[in-house]
């Protein structure tokens, strides 16, 4: 029957479109991994020397670059901007975690 065999085609569609989503998902959880990776060496590096664990001049100007991108490939720029912020706010409290555990206090 025609109802059943449209039903069939779209789960097969669906399934198709599974299958990218799960590559997509699991290439999003590599590229995270590694970017915390990096900053973690970030912080351990800012707090043997001293440095503030956020940086907001940095922040903002990832802000204004991210935004561009995302509306250049018609993603919502609000949207990436506090996806970015979801992320800095994690990697700023692995900063203060490692500086209260390895941090050395500026004295000028
Ligand atoms: C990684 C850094 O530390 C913080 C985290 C940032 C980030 O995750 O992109 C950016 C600025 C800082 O607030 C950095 O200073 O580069």
């Amino acid at each position: 029957m025609n109802e059943e065999k449209d039903m069939a085609d779209a789960r097969t569609i669906l399934a198709d479109y599974r299958a990218s989503i799960d590559n997509i998902d699991a290439a999003l959880i590599h590229m995270l991994a590694e970017r915390f990776r990096c900053t973690k060496a970030v912080g351990v590096l800012k707090a043997t020397h001293g440095l503030p664990p956020a940086d907001p001049a940095r922040e903002q100007q990832q802000i204004a670059r991210l935004r561009q991108l995302a509306k250049d490939a018609h993603l919502d720029p609000d949207f990436a901007e506090k996806f970015l912020n979801f992320v800095v706010r994690e990697v700023i409290r692995h900063h203060e975690q490692i500086a209260a555990t390895n941090g050395v206090t500026k004295t000028n």
